[in-house]
């Protein structure tokens, strides 16, 4: 089965910056999936050379098959790209645009039924003849997203569609990406919200200092992380804690005392003993299972 997207070796300078160094991995067919990665990891620079805008220092992009380079043309139909920037063009009503747009791909009137529904499921009929330049940030947003579909492409690339949207429509973007993912578009999602990845990504990798540094599924991934968190509400939020205690502390913060426990090599009796000699006492304590954060902050964190 051919790749949504297959990346071989790629790697990306910018003068000395390595911007993209030896990545290579395969987004399979009909996933969602979540490109992640700390600022300046190269999430954007991967997802231009995706779109042909950026050209690869070395390797080879393909989308469904398609090189990026030497078959553009093919490669761009396939994909549509929602970028981060809200980048429009002021002269132009939303229906105007998603028209032209249309045009540019070589659809005429045949898609007009396309673009209508497209403008109704984002909730922009009543902006259809407005001009971009009048639209709000939210939805020069939609816009950007309808754009992004007006060819119906297989793989949709989104570039933190949610950042700085508020709650509703961010309701709205998870709804109308998973709808997207149903009908059986490959979604690949870039975000900094790490609960939305979780909620939505099946498949994920991440990107750091220009590297792959994980690449499984959302439930491999948060297996393969040996960690879990013991929180605890102490009486006293001026204790002291333990030498033997203190390289496992997340965070003690106003009463509540975080520790991250190593699943095989920490008992929790243990530490409840250690805490009880230390005279520190609790009124509440759960263990939490780790979040797609706890695992990203290990796989990135700089030494
Ligand atoms: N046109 C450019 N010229 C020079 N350096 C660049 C250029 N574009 C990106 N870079 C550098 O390449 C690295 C990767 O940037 P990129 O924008 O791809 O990261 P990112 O993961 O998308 O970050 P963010 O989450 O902040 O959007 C950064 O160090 C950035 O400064």
């Amino acid at each position: 089965m051919v790749a949504a997207v297959s990346i071989a070796q790629v790697h990306k300078y910018y003068g000395q910056l390595a911007a993209l160094r030896e990545v290579d991995f395969d987004i399979p067919p009909g996933s969602f999936f979540g490109l992640l990665g700390p600022n300046g990891a190269g999430k954007s620079t991967l997802i231009n050379i995706m779109a042909g805008l950026v050209r690869a220092s070395q390797g080879h992009v393909q989308i469904m098959g398609y090189d990026v380079q030497r078959q553009w043309r093919q490669a761009r139909h396939t994909l549509g790209v929602v970028p981060q920037e809200l980048v429009y063009d002021p002269f132009f009503t939303v229906s105007e645009l998603l028209r032209l747009q249309s045009g540019y791909f070589g659809y005429g009137k045949k898609n007009e039924p396309w673009l209508e529904e497209l403008i109704h499921i984002l909730g922009l009929t009543d902006k259809a003849h407005t001009n971009l330049a009048h639209l709000s940030g939210g939805m020069k947003r939609r816009v950007l997203i309808a754009q992004a579909l007006v060819h119906k492409p297989p793989v949709v690339v989104l570039d933190e569609p949610t950042a700085g949207v508020d709650v509703e429509l961010r309701k709205m973007l998870w709804t109308f990406t998973q709808q997207l993912h149903q009908k059986g578009h490959t979604i690949v999602l870039t975000t900094h919200y790490l609960e939305e990845a979780e909620a939505l990504c099946e498949q994920i990798a991440i990107l750091n200092q220009g590297q792959l540094v994980a690449l499984d599924s959302k439930t491999a991934l948060l297996a393969r992380y040996p960690y879990r968190l013991l929180r605890l509400n102490l009486t006293d939020s001026q204790v002291t804690v333990p030498d033997t205690l203190r390289d496992k502390i997340q965070s003690f913060t106003e009463g509540e005392l975080i520790l991250r426990l190593h699943r095989e090599q920490d008992s929790i009796s243990a530490v409840l003993d250690c805490l009880r000699n230390a005279n520190i006492q609790f009124v509440d304590l759960h263990t939490q299972e780790p979040g797609l954060e706890e695992v990203f902050l290990s796989l990135t964190a700089r030494r």
